[in-house]
């Protein structure tokens, strides 16, 4: 395979796949969308399907009309349907010689990182092997607390584990329109998106009957894939050669000498899409692991002279600049961080909240649990050991196990308020 070749996740929803009212597989696609990917892997490019569906063909084969709504009932219909549909994609890509692999992901297999590494590994093996990796959420064991959600989250997962280049969701419409095409004739396509926080766009599309996404999940994906520096595009799936064609384009695009903006005067128009612009500084794999791939089990509240410490000074976290702590973790668990104002006249060393809202700004892995936490609290690093009665670190948590969400990577310090900026004297605990 052609070293040159680009890594490229295709995601399918369920009601790409299968119809909604009958359940059966919707075969005519599913053909189109074998023979693109094959087309790709001639290519020289890497392929990862990430395919809905497992529900919905279980449906159809234990004839049962209705989605339950009862979880283990789901789960069962999933383990029933995931083979099947594994079964209906292996046949059909047999039939080009191209071989695939079924990955089903939990969030709990890639919440330890020697397993993310190892989940990286394995595709990138079988990427040398010339296999099509195919990814679901493994239903049968994820229960809300290690779901992705749905499955345009998880294909964004895959898209930054495999550091893609292009992440194609394929939708029911061609792309994001500024208002709601079926009824707003002045409703315009939006071809481009360089920066998604500014995007206005009409998103109300609800999911199908079967999927669990709908357009909002589908931003959420985008907002994930570009911050870890894949360009995601949305597309309709009912044509899936539109992803060659769309593909073909952006090579041609960024070979062209004199590119004007998104168009180049002789390079054809590629079908419809909507294109989300990687970010500039995309975050690091650790970092998109620590803020994505890990689901944080509470949260600790840290002031602003330790917020900027952190963000600023690249400072570990000290128990002087925690001023809450909410949920129960143990060590070596993921938990949110948010930055709150801490009161000089708060009881208890608690914080109150006025002026700016808390808002979370990144995640960490700690050194201590969220008992010991509650207890070190507002304390100096010193007087760890004759609170706890032993002291592993000096650190509520380290600055390498601290990321921050991308628009928090180079904030502004926050304005504090007069009272705040009084308690901020010379008598307040230390950072580092
Ligand atoms: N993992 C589930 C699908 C999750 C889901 O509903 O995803 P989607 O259809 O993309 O909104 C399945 O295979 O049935």
């Amino acid at each position: 395979m052609a070293a040159s070749g680009l890594t490229i996740v295709i995601k399918l929803g369920t009601s790409s796949i299968v119809d909604e009212k009958t359940h059966e597989p919707i075969l005519s696609i599913l053909t189109l969308i074998v023979e693109t990917v094959a087309k790709l892997r001639k290519e020289g490019h890497r392929v990862v399907l990430v395919s809905s569906g497992a529900v919905g063909v279980g449906l159809r084969r234990m004839n049962v009309d209705d989605r339950p709504t009862y979880l283990p009932r789901i789960q069962a219909l999933a383990a029933v349907g995931q083979c099947r549909l594994m079964s209906l994609w292996d046949n059909l890509f047999s039939h080009l010689r191209v071989p695939v692999a079924q990955i089903l992901l939990t969030r709990n297999d890639i919440a330890d990182r020697s397993q993310y590494i190892n989940a990286q590994n394995t595709f990138e093996q079988l990427f040398d092997m010339g296999v099509i990796p195919i990814v679901n959420e493994n239903d049968t064991l994820a229960v809300s607390e290690i779901k992705f959600g749905d499955n345009d989250t998880l294909s964004a997962i895959a898209a930054a584990t495999v550091k893609a280049d292009y992440l194609f969701l394929m939708t029911d419409v061609d792309c994001l329109y500024t208002a709601n095409p079926r009824t707003n004739p002045d409703a315009e396509p939006i071809e481009v998106v360089s920066d998604i926080s500014m995007l206005e766009a009409d998103v109300s599309s609800a999911g199908s009957a079967l999927g669990t996404g709908g357009m909002s999940t589908k931003i959420v994906a985008a907002k994930l894939g570009t911050s870890a520096g894949v360009t995601t595009i949305i597309t309709k799936s009912s044509k899936p050669g539109n992803v060659h064609d769309i593909v073909k384009y952006l090579q041609r695009l960024q070979e062209a000498p004199e590119s004007n903006g998104n168009q180049t005067l002789d390079i054809p128009r590629p079908p419809l899409h909507t294109r989300f612009l990687p970010s500039d500084t995309p975050i690091q794999s650790v970092t998109f692991w620590l803020l994505h791939g890990l689901t944080p089990h509470g949260t600790l509240y840290i002031d602003y002279g330790a917020y900027d410490a952190l963000v600023n000074h690249q400072a570990s976290l000290l128990p002087a600049g925690v001023v809450g702590v909410e949920g129960h973790f143990a060590q070596q668990e993921a938990v949110r961080l948010v930055v709150v104002e801490k009161h000089p006249e708060a009881l208890n060393g608690d914080f109150i909240h006025h002026g700016q809202e808390p808002r979370e700004v990144g995640r960490a892995l700690v050194n201590y649990s969220a008992t010991e936490i509650a207890l070190i609290k507002g304390h100096r690093s010193t007087q760890i050991g004759s609170i706890l009665g032993w002291s592993d670190s000096e650190y509520v948590a380290l600055r390498e196990n601290i990321s921050f969400h991308p628009e928090e990577s180079h904030p502004a310090t926050p304005s504090l308020t007069p009272a705040l900026e009084e308690w901020k004297s010379p008598q307040s605990p230390p950072r580092s």
